[in-house]
């Protein structure tokens, strides 16, 4: 049972979404919106009025932080092309159907693949499963989206809810020797040029010292050592030195081999200095390290996989809630201090409205229908359960937008959510109305479109709530006050509840008894010249007109020859 709303209303539901939206961190979020459309269903209002009470009392808004660390993981089925899979005949098609990879019977064909996965015993062993053929394409996700799950854990502690996130985690952690792998074969050329200077550096050192030492007592004894033909203890000197620097080659290739897991055979020997890789090595290294590390990452893909797969629905699970959680938290920074409204068999009511969009708003308290007991301010005992309200007022005087407030306190309390009011009662209805002044069309095609949507308005039954701004607006005042009055008379036969905006409540009020005439009035003009106006209507009294202050507010304001014409008219107000 949704809450009917027309156009203008419908507006006014979208401007409020809106408000919500724009508060959400993960667009995602909005989806938890579509759940709070206006009912007018009183139980299903409760109901989310309980849930709003429980849920956001627990919301602090530290985890806004967090939340907005939340990407979504999307878990993608590939097709991997570095492995196969050679199965038994009768499993070719439940094989092909999974769609990982290439699938074969004959072991032959798995020539040249660096993984070759079988069920029948030619490769590494596998289920028909996508998390033993390709594990990896659930665990990358989860590696890629690490600072998705520590926000995630981070989040379980601070709802005290709890995460599974920190053991997926804890799984993941598995992955770091071979990851860390993967990120030196992707610098690969660049380790070995940093390798190859740090070397080529050494050894220059190591010949300058060799060329300092020879440069004291040793060369003497070396010229003794040549004058006497001893060319072996020449040969040895210069071998020593040859030594060393094959030392500094192999020790920079084994720490390369450590660090990379693999042998490493780079740099040539023949020329000892400078020391040169050889670029077909670089790529024979790449080519072997990458078939390595495939073969690796997917066994402890697999193995990691096997700990945190049954983890997985929780996790998704609490994906979700992040998005319930950030609406939750959207929510609670629209509606700080408002309230919940209650329910009730009387009308709209409420204490201190707030206008939603209109920035430090006069609060503006209001009934149409009956005063509920707790509803007491100036005047409003003049309230006398009057279903049709006829607003007047001061131009400028803040009715379209009371009407506007009037909606928003409706809609809000129909989806569930707190109000922008000290207290409020609402009563359940069936549809709301708005009918907005059309200020920019005239002449009788206007007033036919908005006869018609006004008498739409009043046809069927139901509880329903129906704002018009100033109707008279597009017809003679004559014919209007009799068109109004008894379109209203019907209103009030039919139980509606109707608050319209009118210059013309002295003759309205003449007609219809039966309706209260609320006025919103000018208290004067302030030290620049701009009306003061209490937005608090006044019940049940006709708010007069101000024309003459806007008069006497231009006459102050210009100078000169218009200034005479508008002083003249405000002496013909006082005459
Ligand atoms: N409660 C309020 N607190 C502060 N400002 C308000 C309040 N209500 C209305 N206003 C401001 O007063 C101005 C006029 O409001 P509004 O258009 O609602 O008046 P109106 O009586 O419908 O005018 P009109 O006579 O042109 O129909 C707007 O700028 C609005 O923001």
């Amino acid at each position: 049972m949704t809450l009917r709303l027309n156009r203008e209303a419908k507006e006014v539901y979208r401007s409020i979404r809106g408000e919500i939206e724009r508060r959400l961190i993960l667009p995602e979020s909005s989806s938890f919106l579509e759940r709070f459309e206006p009912t007018s269903d009183g139980k299903e209002i409760l109901r989310r009025q309980a849930y709003f009470k429980e849920r956001l009392s627990k919301i602090g808004l530290g985890l806004g932080e967090w939340i907005g660390r939340v990407k979504p993981i999307k878990f993608r089925r590939d097709y991997l092309h570095d492995r196969i899979l050679i199965v038994d005949e009768n499993e070719v098609e439940k094989a092909q159907k999974l769609g990982l990879c290439e699938v074969s019977t004959t072991p032959e064909d798995a020539e040249g693949y660096p993984l070759v996965l079988s069920t029948v015993g030619y490769g590494l062993d596998v289920e028909l499963t996508p998390s033993q053929i390709a594990p990896e394409l659930y665990v990358m996700p989860l590696w890629e989206n690490r600072e998705t799950l520590e926000a995630l854990a981070r989040i379980g502690e601070l709802t005290g809810e709890g995460s599974v996130a920190s053991e997926v985690l804890r799984g993941l952690g598995e992955l770091e020797g071979v990851m860390e792998r993967r990120r030196l074969l992707d610098g690969l050329e660049e380790l070995v040029a940093e390798k190859e200077r740090e070397l080529n550096g050494a050894i220059e050192e190591k010949l300058e010292r060799f060329s300092l030492t020879l440069s004291g007592r040793e060369l003497l004894d070396f010229l003794g050592e040549l004058k006497s033909g001893n060319y072996e203890a020449v040969f040895r000197h210069f071998g020593e030195v040859e030594g060393e620097i094959l030392d500094l080659i192999n020790g920079a290739e084994r720490e390369l081999s450590e660090r990379l897991g693999i042998t490493v055979e780079l740099f040539s020997r023949e020329e000892l200095y400078p020391v040169t890789v050889p670029p077909e090595r670089v790529e024979l290294l790449r080519d072997a390290l990458e078939r390595e590390l495939r073969v690796e990452l997917y066994l402890k893909s697999r193995e990691v996989l096997e700990r945190i797969m049954p983890l997985l629905p929780k996790l998704r699970e609490e994906l979700n809630r992040v998005h319930e959680l950030d609406f939750l938290l959207a929510v609670k920074g629209f509606t700080g201090g408002f309230s919940f409204p209650d329910l009730w068999r009387g009308g709209i009511a409420f204490l201190n409205g707030r206008h939603l969009f209109i920035e430090n708003p006069q609060p503006v308290s209001y009934v149409v229908g009956r005063r509920p007991a707790g509803f007491s301010v100036e005047g409003s005992e003049q309230i006398g359960g009057e279903g049709v309200v006829i607003l007047t007022g001061a131009n400028s005087g803040g009715k379209t937008s009371l009407l506007e407030l009037i909606s928003q306190v409706t809609i809000l309390a129909h989806m569930g959510f707190p109000v922008p009011a000290e207290r409020a009662w609402v009563e359940p209805l069936d549809e709301v109305f708005f009918f907005r002044r059309k200020r920019s069309v005239y002449g009788a095609g206007a007033f036919e479109t908005a006869l018609r949507s006004f008498v739409r308005a009043l046809r069927g039954e139901g509880r329903k709530l129906i704002l018009i701004d100033e109707f008279e607006a597009i017809t003679e005042p004559g014919a209007a006050v009799r068109i109004i009055g008894e379109l209203l008379k019907i209103a009030h036969e039919r139980g509606f509840y109707v608050v319209i905006v009118s210059h013309l409540g002295d003759d309205l009020r003449k007609e219809l008894p039966f309706a209260r005439v609320d006025g919103i009035e000018a208290k004067g003009l302030d030290e620049n010249l701009n009306l003061i106006v209490d937005r608090q209507p006044v019940f049940g009294r006709l708010g007069r007109s101000t024309p003459e202050l806007i008069v006497e507010s231009l006459a102050r304001r210009k100078r000169g020859k218009e200034r005479e014409i508008f002083e003249r008219v405000l002496r013909a107000f006082r005459e």
